[in-house]
């Protein structure tokens, strides 16, 4: 399932936030955006979950998703986004069963299915044990994990994640990575750890001041030029030694 979306422009007031970006998502793919505190990630990105209306057009297949309901929507897409917080109390479970709603009618209960469904969504993020702890009293990191195990729970088929690794200590972040990216779905994941985007994104876009300006395979993206123009930061770029992979060396931010 492909997302394309296309010239999304978002303004507030009068500061043009989003500023015409295309972009698209092949099916089954990871992609990564990424981009300094600011820059219009999480706008972009609700525009997409329609959280913000747009200018522009966004497609997931051939469903318009400015144009369609939300509960269409939330039957293919699933999301993860920055702040977790609710103001009424609700136990682990409860909280990952809200994930089936898209997939029921209006006074259907849940049934068997329903549960083993998100007994398994508890499972794969080690939270089995918590299901009927109350929501509000977990620690970032859990409350984050929850939230993904709602999606899991809600069976998408296509995810967008803001930050979805914001929270967690770095066992978690490695293991919501690896969740995410088993599910073989396509996925559209604002980073700011760019090793992580260069281990777990296919392609990457590189926003700045709300535009896109560079968009490619992670070794053409994170470069040292790339990296000092958009972060304002100097680096070296080298390749890991045990894992392969792409490394960043940090140096000093401009
Ligand atoms: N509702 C709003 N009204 C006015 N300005 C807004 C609104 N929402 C976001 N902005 C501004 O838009 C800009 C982009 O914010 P956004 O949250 O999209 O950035 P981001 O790239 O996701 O940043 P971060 O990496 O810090 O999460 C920021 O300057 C923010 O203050």
């Amino acid at each position: 399932m492909e997302l394309n979306a296309r010239h999304l422009s978002v303004s507030f007031s009068d500061a043009d936030i989003v500023k015409d970006v295309s972009l698209k998502v092949k099916s089954k793919q990871f992609v990564g955006l990424i981009g300094p505190n600011g820059c219009g990630k999480s706008t972009l990105l609700k525009s997409i979950y329609k959280v913000i209306k747009p200018r522009g057009e966004v497609f997931l297949a051939d469903t318009d998703l400015i144009k369609s309901s939300p509960k269409e929507v939330s039957k293919k897409l699933g999301v993860v986004g920055q702040f977790n917080e609710l103001s009424f109390d609700f136990t682990v479970r409860e909280m990952v069963m809200m994930g089936r709603t898209p997939h029921k009618g209006l006074l259907e209960t849940d049934n068997d299915k329903d549960y083993s469904i998100v007994d398994e969504a508890l499972h794969k993020v080690n939270l089995a044990a918590y299901a009927s702890r109350s929501y509000n009293s977990l620690s970032g990191g859990e409350k984050q994990r929850v939230i993904l195990a709602r999606v899991l729970a809600q069976q998408p088929e296509f995810l967008i994640l803001d930050e979805p690794t914001n929270h967690l200590d770095i066992k978690y972040q490695l293991q919501i990575l690896n969740i995410v990216r088993k599910l073989n779905i396509g996925i559209l994941a604002a980073l700011h750890d760019l090793t992580l985007a260069a281990e777990y994104c296919d392609y990457l876009y590189m926003m700045k001041k709300g535009e896109v300006i560079a968009s490619g395979i992670p070794e053409e993206i994170l470069t040292k030029e790339l990296i000092g123009r958009v972060f304002d930061v100097n680096c070296e770029i080298y390749r890991n030694p045990v894992t392969g992979g792409l490394g960043i060396a940090y140096l000093e931010t401009y």
